[in-house]
């Protein structure tokens, strides 16, 4: 089942398209990637999703159905529902989640607040459970502001504030790009440890093709505004079709010629 179909996106600024009859779509469960260099319009297309573009950013055509429906023809009530509960964000900038002024955990509960009805208590244990299934020494995370926090551990937070509502469709925009590349590596594994757990569908915007191949299902390559080609990932990345697939897979030569494997050498003598 689709969680997510863009049909024929297009988007302006002034007279000048950003995005070009996008084409995608995320099913129940799925992992799906969108690569591109910088500038391609990966952050467009994922603001277009949620209805978050700037003013000065039009959508001139297409329509994005979450779940059969269309979200740019939704109202802002309607909107602020599906946000949260249906369709969740992790952004590069996790400080951009959270405001300095209120601890973590005051923040976690006025998510709930808007969303369910629970008791203070009930509210409270919510936000507990969710820092520590995110790894977080939940006490103390509960208890701290986001200046508290390491840039990796409020990544922690900001996907288990994005997870709380058990949303279906969860988009994770360059998660790890201000991260080093072991912490991201965790993060990474942690949205797919969630991802399991909910069984959500994943677009997951990147530069990154290693994490990329390991982790997506399908992916898309988008190139000024354009998707270039997109397939399951096994296939993009072993027989890509488009010349601007090519330069971007020659352009890491080890992501073709490392082994997922150690060689027998290495891995099975014991030396
Ligand atoms: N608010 C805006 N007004 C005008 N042009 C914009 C605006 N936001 C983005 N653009 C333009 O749209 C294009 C796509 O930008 P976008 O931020 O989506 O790229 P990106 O692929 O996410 O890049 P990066 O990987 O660096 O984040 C760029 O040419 C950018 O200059």
């Amino acid at each position: 089942m689709k969680i997510l179909e863009i049909k024929d996106v297009t988007v302006h600024f002034q007279n000048q398209a950003i995005l070009q009859s996008i084409q995608l779509s995320v099913k129940k469960g799925e992992w799906a990637a969108l690569i591109g260099e910088s500038g391609s319009g990966k952050s467009v297309l994922a603001s277009s999703i949620g209805g978050l573009l700037p003013s000065e950013l039009r959508v001139s055509a297409g329509a994005v159905y979450y779940k059969g429906r269309n979200v740019l023809a939704c109202g802002k009530e309607e909107m602020r529902t599906i946000l949260g509960a249906g369709i969740s964000y992790v952004f590069q900038n996790p400080q951009s989640v959270f405001s300095p002024f209120y601890s973590i955990g005051k923040q976690f509960e006025e998510v709930l607040r808007t969303h369910r009805r629970l008791t203070k208590q009930d509210r409270r244990k919510k936000a507990l459970e969710m820092l520590e299934q995110v790894g977080l020494p939940a006490d103390r995370a509960y208890s701290s502001y986001p200046f508290q926090l390491s840039g990796g551990q409020l990544q922690r937070a900001s996907i288990a504030i994005a997870m709380m509502l058990e949303p279906e469709l969860l988009i994770a925009d360059e998660p790890t790009s201000s991260l080093d590349s072991l912490t991201a590596a965790s993060i990474l594994h942690l949205i797919k440890k969630m991802q399991d757990k909910t069984g959500c569908g994943v677009l997951f915007i990147t530069h990154d093709l290693r994490q990329a191949k390991k982790y997506s299902d399908h992916t898309y390559i988008i190139k000024r505004g354009n998707i270039a080609e997109s397939g399951p990932t096994s296939r993009v990345f072993s027989n890509p079709s488009h010349p601007y697939t090519k330069t971007l897979l020659s352009s890491i030569p080890s992501l073709r010629s490392t082994p997922d494997r150690l060689p027998v050498a290495y891995g099975r003598t014991g030396k």
